[in-house]
């Protein structure tokens, strides 16, 4: 009871830091209706959620619930997994994702992803940015390339740490580094939204601070969505969270609000540690 209580005031201190006014943003992407199957089994039940622009939005839940599952339906990820079949509609800017007509690999960079593990292409740091523009032809000439990869670099927070050594292997560096590495990659190809799937569960906390900060800064550019695992980290970057619990999405709303009193009482035991 104690440590449910001290959660909950880490909790209340960390959202007394933040923003209290949030007024509602135009919607990025809005998921309607939306299912996923994997086989006969179903993983995701009639998810309706707004996404609003250059916030960010966590996605909060026990083990199992969907959240992962959800993320990779807004860049079609779950495409690349056979048995996943996704139902409803999801659009970016009101624009259908799963219409037939739209370019996977243009969404995929409008709509870029951050995974777990920090994933370094075995190549030079200046190679693992310069690879997006590359294939998306966003440079003509060498001097452009190398402006976008110092600008990305710089953006994640890490070009100051790299200067030096850009033709050294990405996967030289240190976790946390790769990582924003990784976040420098997907913001090379001038995404608009950056979805990340725990981006800070293989990283120390003073790594994880570092990418915390870096979120808050991207979402003046970006629009962001992140599963995370960690209470506190949802409520030090997020400005609206949504609570799955079983494949639902048992309610969203602002993030202060979601922590200090929300609906539904499994968010409310969720949050305080009673399952999960
Ligand atoms: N590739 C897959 N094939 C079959 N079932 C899957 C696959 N990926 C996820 N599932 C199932 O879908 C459900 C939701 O999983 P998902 O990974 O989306 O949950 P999650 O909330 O992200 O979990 P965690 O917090 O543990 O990462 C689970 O029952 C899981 O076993």
């Amino acid at each position: 009871m104690r440590q449910e209580t001290s959660m909950m005031e880490n909790i209340q201190v960390t959202l007394a830091k933040g923003p209290v006014v949030q007024p509602r943003r135009p919607i990025k992407m809005r998921s309607e209706k939306v299912t996923v199957h994997y086989g006969t089994k179903q993983a995701l039940y009639d998810i309706d959620l707004d996404v609003e622009e250059n916030q960010v939005t966590a996605l909060i839940g026990p083990s199992g619930c969907g959240k992962s599952t959800f993320l990779r339906c807004l860049n079609r990820m779950n495409d690349t997994i056979d048995i996943a079949k996704v139902g409803g509609k999801i659009t970016l800017d009101g624009e259908d994702v799963y219409d037939p007509a739209i370019d996977v690999v243009e969404l995929r960079a409008r709509v870029g992803m951050v995974f777990q593990k920090p994933n370094p292409f075995p190549k030079s740091i200046f190679d693992n940015v310069a690879y997006g523009p590359k294939i998306h032809g966003l440079a003509s000439t060498k001097a452009e390339l190398e402006e976008i990869v110092v600008t990305s670099l710089r953006k994640a927070g890490l070009y100051e740490e790299v200067k030096d050594r850009l033709a050294e292997p990405g996967t030289g560096l240190s976790g946390g580094q790769q990582q924003r590495l990784c976040i420098a990659r997907a913001i090379a190809v001038s995404p608009e939204v950056i979805l990340m799937d725990e981006p800070c569960s293989a990283l120390d906390p003073i790594a994880t601070a570092k990418v915390e900060e870096l979120i808050d800064e991207l979402k003046q550019n970006y629009t962001i969505v992140i599963v995370t695992h960690s209470m506190q980290q949802a409520a030090r970057v997020s400005q609206r969270t949504a609570m799955f619990h079983l494949g639902y999405l048992v309610e969203v709303g602002p993030t202060e609000k979601m922590f200090s009193n929300p609906d539904d009482k499994r968010t409310q035991d969720y949050i305080t540690g009673r399952f999960g």
